[in-house]
C-alpha cells in the first residue's frame, strides 16, 4: 500500500467567546487528510486530523516542514511489518528527522494534526474502530464501554449574565451532562464567585463544576481564588498559573486541598514528566489533560502516559484537553480517566457520533472503522469540503 497523497488546509473555529487570556475571534485550525490506494467500497482510505482548539492553523510548517518528509520518504519505511498498513511510529520517526529536542513550540501542533489522520487511517485499513485498535494493541483487547465526560463552556462573551451562564449549563444537563466546566480568572474575583455561585444553583454541588483559569493568574490571586471557593468542594480547579509554572503549581496546591487540574499547554512527554516532578500534584487527587492533537499525536501520548506511569500516576487521572474523538476513542482504549466535550463551543470541530446520546454523563462509542468522524456528520462535511 502507498500513501497517494496528503493535503492540509485551515478551518475556521472563530466566534465571540473568551476565557481570561484570549479571545477566540481568530481561531483557526488545520486539517489534514492522509489519502492511501487502499480501497473500500470503491473508494480510497482516507485518514483526517486536526488540531484542537488554542493554538492557531500550522499551515507553514505542515507545509514547509513536516509533509515535505513524509513525501520524501521510501513510502515502504513508513509501512508496518506486514506492509499492509502504515506504522504511526516510523512515520512519527520520519516527521521528526533532524529536529532538535526541546523547545517544543507548534511544530508539536502539526505533527498531532499528522498523527491524527494517520490514526484515523491505520484503524479504517484494519477495519476497526480505534479505541478496539487501541485495546487491542496496549490493553489486553478490554475496551471500557463508555467513557466519562464532561461538558466545557461557561465562556466569557458580550451581554453574557449570569442568567445566561444558568441557561447554558442547565442545557448541559438536559442534554446528559452531570459535570460543567466554566471559565474564571477573566474578571474580578467577586464577579467570579457569584458567577460561580450562580452555576452550583444549577447544577446543585460543587462536585459538578470545574473552573478553568486557563493560567492567568499569579501565585498570590491563584492562592485568593483557591480559597475563595475551597467551601464548594469543586470538582476542580484548573490551570490556575501559567502552564510551565511547575512552582506556582506546587505552591498553590500546598494552599488549596481540593482537586487541581492542569497540562492542556505541556506539548511533549518530557515537558508532563516536569510538571510531575516539580508541581507539586497528587496522583490521588489530581487530574492531568494533556493533549494528544497539541503534543506530537498519539505516538508521542503513549510515551506521556507511560511517563505518568512510572512516576505514580494511574492513568484514570488523565481526562485529556480538546474535545476530540481521538482522545474519546483513547479514553476507551487506552483506560483514561474520561475526555473532554464542548457540547456548543468550537463547531463542527466538537461532539461525537451524533446518534449515540450522553446518559448519566457518560458516552458510548460507534463501532465504525476509524477515529469515527464518518459519525459526525457536520464536521465530517467541513472536513471533505476543506480537503477533497
Ligand atoms: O478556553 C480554552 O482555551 C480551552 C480550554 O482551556 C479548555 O477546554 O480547557
Ligand atoms: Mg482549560
Amino acid at each position: 500500500m502507498r500513501i497517494v497523497e496528503i493535503r492540509q488546509n485551515v478551518a475556521s473555529i472563530s466566534s465571540n467567546i473568551a476565557n481570561a487570556y484570549i479571545d477566540f475571534s481568530k481561531m483557526t485550525c488545520s486539517v489534514v487528510a492522509v489519502i492511501t490506494d487502499v480501497m473500500r467500497d470503491g473508494k480510497p482510505v482516507i485518514g483526517y486530523g486536526y488540531h484542537s482548539n488554542g493554538r492557531y492553523d500550522v499551515e507553514g510548517l505542515l507545509t514547509k516542514r513536516f509533509l515535505p518528509r513524509l513525501s520524501e520518504a521510501d513510502p515502504d519505511s513508513l509501512l508496518d511489518e506486514t506492509g499492509q498498513n502504515l506504522d504511526p511510529f516510523r512515520i512519527w520517526d520520519t516527521l521528526m528527522k533532524n529536529e532538535k529536542p526541546g523547545g517544543h513550540g507548534e511544530r508539536s501542533v502539526a505533527v498531532g494534526a499528522i498523527d491524527m489522520a494517520v490514526w484515523d487511517a491505520v484503524a479504517k485499513i484494519a477495519d476497526v474502530p480505534l479505541w478496539k485498535l487501541l485495546a487491542d494493541r496496549y490493553r489486553g483487547g478490554v475496551a471500557d464501554e463508555k467513557v466519562w465526560i464532561y461538558a466545557a463552556g461557561g465562556y466569557y462573551y458580550p451581554g453574557k449574565d449570569n442568567r445566561a451562564l444558568q441557561d447554558e449549563m442547565r442545557s448541559y444537563l438536559d442534554r446528559g451532562y452531570r459535570v460543567v466546566k466554566m471559565k474564571i480568572g477573566g474578571a474580578s474575583l467577586d464577579t467570579d464567585i457569584a458567577r460561580i455561585e450562580s452555576v452550583l444553583e444549577v447544577v446543585g454541588t460543587g462536585r459538578n463544576l470545574c473552573v478553568d483559569a486557563n493560567g492567568r493568574f499569579d501565585l498570590e490571586t491563584a492562592i485568593a481564588y483557591g480559597e475563595a471557593f475551597q467551601q464548594y468542594d469543586l470538582f476542580w480547579y484548573e490551570e490556575a498559573g501559567d502552564p510551565l509554572d511547575y512552582a506556582l503549581q506546587a505552591e498553590v496546591s500546598r494552599h488549596y486541598s481540593n482537586p487541581m487540574a492542569t497540562g492542556e499547554n505541556l506539548f511533549s512527554h518530557q515537558d508532563a514528566r516536569n510538571l510531575l516532578r516539580h508541581g507539586g500534584m497528587n496522583p490521588d487527587r489530581d487530574w492531568l489533560q494533556f493533549d494528544c492533537s497539541l503534543s506530537y499525536g498519539l505516538v508521542e501520548y503513549l510515551r506521556t502516559l507511560d511517563v505518568a506511569q512510572s512516576l505514580g500516576w494511574s492513568s484514570r487521572r488523565v481526562v485529556p484537553h480538546g474535545g476530540h474523538q481521538l482522545s474519546l476513542n483513547m479514553a476507551a482504549g487506552l483506560h483514561l480517566g474520561g475526555n473532554e466535550s464542548y457540547p456548543d463551543v468550537f463547531r463542527p470541530y466538537n461532539g461525537f457520533a451524533d446518534d449515540i446520546p450522553i446518559e448519566d454523563g457518560y458516552v458510548r462509542l460507534p463501532d465504525t472503522p476509524g477515529i469515527g468522524f464518518e459519525r459526525r456528520a457536520e464536521l465530517l462535511a467541513d472536513l471533505r469540503r476543506l480537503l477533497e
